[in-house]
């Protein structure tokens, strides 16, 4: 049998050289009885140089105690796979792992075996074996079963019906198949070897053999008879049973049988660990007495405590404990042995009281046979049962040392301490080298785990990276588009103000030139009504004074002055401006004239005459009213009827005229706006009053519609500037009508004025008289025009010049009369000449604006108005300085309508003309840095003009070139 490889340095074989050995030798008595000695890893101070050389030469210390681990089969995993066994045997085949939920723990043994590997026979020939060889050739050896209940001692020493255990294996090696060995002299020597065998039981600490019985008998070799007899017990004498019986044989077969029937009279228990527990250490001894060997077949009783084995009663209880005792005990001596201690209690059991010579014989060895089960559930019993052998394993036997040749007390203390140091030190090197291990084991765990930890810290990070990322990414791309949008809108908007912007300038461009042409067009139909009206009056002059006939009634000068509008084609152009209005004919007034006919018929009033007329012509004039919304004057004269004899015919009260068309004066609105001509002069007739009404009221018309058609924007103007172009427009007529009766060539021989007033003259010609009552009618039909065109329209703040609406002609031809100081034409005619300028400042040196004339008595409300209207929309925000006051204060603009323009100061020191100084208010861009104005600036450094003032009696200022005045109304003088 081969060696286990811890025990092959200590092996207990009897090799040839160690029997040799004389030291050897010496300490191979049986019958010696020393003590196990141990290893002195360290010199003790009481050893001599002699007795440390002496130790130097023994052989190094032994193992007197060989472990090996038996691990049972494992039932319960072949019904439950997932059920593991607790029990792992290591690579290196010496070590046992026990695995437990928290971890593990290595048992290094000397020998591990599974059952379920190695069977009976496996086992036997791997560790037993060698053993039993030895005792064949002398050797002592002690094979102890321990481990707990159930853990297969039994089955492992006795073996079952299909494998023989130790025992019988055992015996059979020893005393093989009984065969004769051989003759010697012709005669058999018999068997060569042949055993005594003793079967002792341990129970309660009691000793019985199993193979006597107190009812005596048995036969030769002192087998028992009967099994039913009591059994004997024994007392111990020294190590060993008083008395024992045996049996001895060489055959052994019979002595297998024989024990075996013995060892059925064992005390078995059916305990919660084992149907069969064996309450009892059963001891087989087998003595060799040819070589002196033994063989010591201990298989104990389960190392359970009391209530692991599940034992009720004192009775149980007492049982228990005391075989407990010799488990205890057992384990106390194999930890005095191991611990060196001094004393080895072998006394405190009948079990270690018979095995003391096991341990302390050298030439005995001893075999643990650690029987353990895999069941998870007996895990604390196989630990504890590993932590036994292990603690057995440590014994360790030093050189023998004679009793004899021990000193004193002191050395054996010595040595004894120093075999505790050695096992402690083999103990604590044991320990350490686990410690390292697990401490190898836990730092891989502790590194495995910072691995783990930063693969979790880096997955973390990169999970917050992402989601931060994420997030940033998002809120950028956010706001990049909500900036893009922004700059989008913007753009759109730059783009769409840039464009309206465009758009006002051209429009307010538009409008300018639209009004420009407007009043371009309107200043060319004033001007051709004033050219007829001057030639008509020129006419009307030459008539009167030229020596003609003159009609007193003035009948002639009506024809003549309608015969002259009617042979100007160029007056029928100028007046047929058509207005599209509807047609109310009950409320238009109407007028008829009739040329070539006897009869001259007018409505003033249609309604009021409409029984009178002629039906044809009503019926004509409805036809032409329905058919045509429009406004159309042309006046024919009748030359057939105008000349030659005919023209007797014709009464002064009759005027031949011929209607062309049909007259519309006006929409109501514009009617309202013209009302009827007040009649001034009784002594006018009521038929040339109407003629002349009809004629100015025409010329009203025409007026209005030379504006109102071409600036259809006009309907959105305010009526204070309609108001203001018609109060213009009136103004210019009457006015000229009023020069054109006073600047005349003067007659010879006539005074100053006589010339200048003709209409004041006391004194009358025949022809004048024979003309008196037709110039009375044009005085009276002047008066009125001049009077109506001056007052009729607007007479809240257009006021005459006396500032009366209504005033008698006598009184105002007095009036004028009486104004001595003023210049008795502009005073007569009642309107002033304004010069407007810019104030002059430091910087500025006054800018000419225009001249404008407005009626005497007009207020600077309503010279603002012109101004406004010639300045535009681009300045007009200014006020008015009343220049000459010491503060040059300017004017409040509520305050403007109560001052009349002819407050303010003459320019020039000249009259009429006034001087009108603007101030740009605060903000406008003609803003000048001004100072207080002196007296002196109220001149406007100019010249008259030139090419207006020709036969002008008085100066007027004379803009240069370089200045844009551009007026609204132009200047004329006549
Ligand atoms: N290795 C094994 N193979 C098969 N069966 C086994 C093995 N070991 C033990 N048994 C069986 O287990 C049962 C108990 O075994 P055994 O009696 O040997 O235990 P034990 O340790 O002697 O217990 P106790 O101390 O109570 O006597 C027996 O029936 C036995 O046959």
């Amino acid at each position: 049998m081969a060696p286990t490889p811890s025990s092959k340095p200590h092996s207990m074989m009897q090799t040839p050289s160690s029997k040799s050995n004389p030291a050897h030798n010496q300490t191979r008595t049986p019958q010696s009885k020393q003590r196990l000695n141990f290893n002195v890893s360290k010199p003790s101070p009481n050893h001599n140089s002699s007795a440390m050389a002496k130790e130097s030469n023994n052989p190094p210390a032994e193992h007197p105690v060989e472990v090996i681990g038996r691990i049972r089969d494992y039932p319960d995993q072949k019904k439950n796979p997932a059920s593991s066994s607790a029990l792992q045997i290591n690579p290196d085949k010496q070590s046992l792992r026990v695995k437990t939920e928290i971890g593990y723990r290595d048992f290094s043994l000397d020998g591990v075996s599974l059952s379920e590997e190695e069977d009976l026979d496996a086992f036997y020939k791997k560790f037993v074996e060698s053993r039993i060889n030895g005792v064949k050739l002398g050797d002592k050896c002690t094979i102890m079963m321990y481990g707990p209940t159930g853990a297969g001692k039994s089955h492992t020493m006795f073996g079952c019906g299909k494998q023989p255990g130790i025992v019988y294996k055992s015996l059979k090696d020893i005393l093989g198949e009984g065969e004769e060995v051989g003759e010697e002299n012709g005669e058999k020597l018999g068997p060569a070897t042949f055993v005594q065998v003793t079967v002792l039981e341990i129970y309660n600490e009691e000793i019985y053999d199993l193979l006597s019985t107190n009812n005596g008998g048995g036969f030769n070799l002192g087998w028992a008879k009967g099994g039913s007899a009591s059994k004997v017990r024994l007392e111990v004498m020294g190590k060993k049973a008083k008395n024992a019986s045996f049996i001895a044989g060489h055959e052994a077969t019979k002595i297998s049988r024989e024990i075996q029937k013995v060892e059925k009279r064992r005390i078995v228990k059916s305990t919660l660990c084992n149907e069969r527990s064996s309450r009892s250490h059963c001891m087989i001894i087998l003595d060799v007495p040819t070589v002196g060997g033994r063989l010591m077949l201990v298989d104990m009783a389960g190392s359970e405590n009391i209530e692991q084995a599940g034992q009720n009663g004192l009775e149980a209880k007492l049982q228990t404990a005391k075989i407990n005792q010799g488990n205890t005990a057992l384990k106390r001596v194999v930890e005095s042995i191991a611990n060196g201690d001094s004393h080895v209690p072998f006394r405190d059991s009948k079990l270690t009281m018979l095995l003391q010579d096991s341990f302390e014989d050298d030439k005995s060895k001893i075999l643990m046979i650690l029987c353990a089960s895999p069941d998870p559930k007996e895990l604390h019993k196989t630990i504890s049962t590993l932590e036994y052998g292990a603690k057995a394993k440590c014994i360790v036997r030093g050189p023998h040392t004679p009793i004899k040749e021990r000193g004193a007390e002191d050395s054996s203390s010595a040595v004894i301490l120093g075999s505790r140091i050695a096992a402690m030190d083999q103990f604590i090197y044991k320990l350490q080298m686990e410690n390292k291990l697990r401490e190898k084991e836990r730092n891989d765990a502790q590194k495995e785990l910072m691995k783990k930890e930063e693969e979790i810290a880096a997955l973390r990070a990169k999970v917050s990276l992402a989601e931060g990322k994420g997030h940033d990414t998002m809120e950028e791309e956010i706001n990049l588009k909500a900036n893009q949008q922004v700059q989008k809108l913007k753009s759109e908007l730059e783009k769409r103000i840039q464009e309206c912007e465009k758009m006002a300038d051209e429009l307010i461009e538009m409008e300018r030139r639209k009004m420009e042409n407007v009043v371009l067009q309107f200043q060319q139909e004033s001007e051709m009504l004033r050219q007829r009206l001057r030639e008509l009056e020129s006419e009307l002059y030459k008539s009167r004074v030229g020596g003609g006939s003159l009609d007193m009634d003035g009948s002639n000068f009506v024809r003549k002055l309608l015969d002259t509008y009617s042979e100007d084609s160029g007056m029928v152009k100028s007046m047929d401006l058509d207005k599209s209005y509807d047609l109310d004919a009950g409320k238009q007034d109407v007028v008829v004239f009739k040329a070539g006919n006897s009869e001259t018929k007018s409505y003033l009033d249609f309604d009021s005459r409409k029984n009178s007329r002629d039906d044809k012509d009503y019926d004509l004039l409805v036809r032409s009213f329905s058919s045509k919304g429009c406004l159309s004057t042309v006046f024919e004269a009748d030359e057939e009827e105008g000349s030659g004899d005919d023209k007797e015919k014709f009464s002064d009260e009759e005027v031949r005229k011929e209607v062309i068309e049909e007259k519309v004066v006006c929409s109501s609105t514009l009617a309202a706006k013209a009302p009827s001509i007040p009649v001034s002069s009784p002594e006018v007739s009521s038929q040339n009053q109407e003629k002349v009404e009809n004629f100015r009221e025409t010329l009203v018309d025409k007026l209005l519609q030379a504006e109102s058609p071409s600036e259809p924007e006009s309907a959105q103007d305010t009526a204070s500037s309609r108001l203001m172009r018609i109060q213009n427009i009136f103004t210019l007529c009457g006015n000229h009508r009023e020069l054109s009766q006073h600047i005349r060539t003067p007659m010879p021989g006539r005074k100053r004025s006589e010339n200048i007033d003709p209409m004041a003259s006391p004194v009358r010609t025949t022809e004048e008289g024979s003309d008196a009552k037709s110039i009375s009618d044009v005085k009276q039909l002047q008066k009125s025009l001049s009077k109506d065109l001056l007052v009729s329209d607007i007479p809240e703040n257009f006021q005459t010049p006396m500032g009366n609406k209504k005033m008698a002609p006598s009184s105002f031809e007095s009036t004028l009369a009486s104004k001595e100081n003023c210049n008795p034409i502009d005073e007569k005619i009642g309107d002033l000449d304004v010069y407007v300028k810019w104030e002059a400042s430091m910087e500025n040196p006054g800018k000419f604006i225009t001249t404008l004339k407005v009626v005497k008595d007009s207020t600077l409300a309503d010279l603002r108005k012109l101004i406004e209207i010639h300045l535009g929309g681009d300045n007009q925000a200014f006020t008015f300085l009343v220049l000459g006051d010491p503060s040059g204060a300017p004017v409040p603009r509520e305050t403007e309508a109560t001052m009349q323009a002819s407050k303010l100061p003459i320019c020039n020191n000249q009259l009429p003309g006034r001087l009108a100084c603007l101030r740009p208010l605060k903000g406008t861009r003609n803003t000048p840095h001004h100072l207080p104005l002196s007296p002196l600036e109220n001149k406007l450094p100019l010249t008259p003009i030139s090419n207006v003032t020709k036969h002008c009696d008085y100066p007027s200022p004379e803009l240069p070139t370089h200045l844009d005045s551009t007026p609204f109304v132009t200047l004329r003088r006549y």
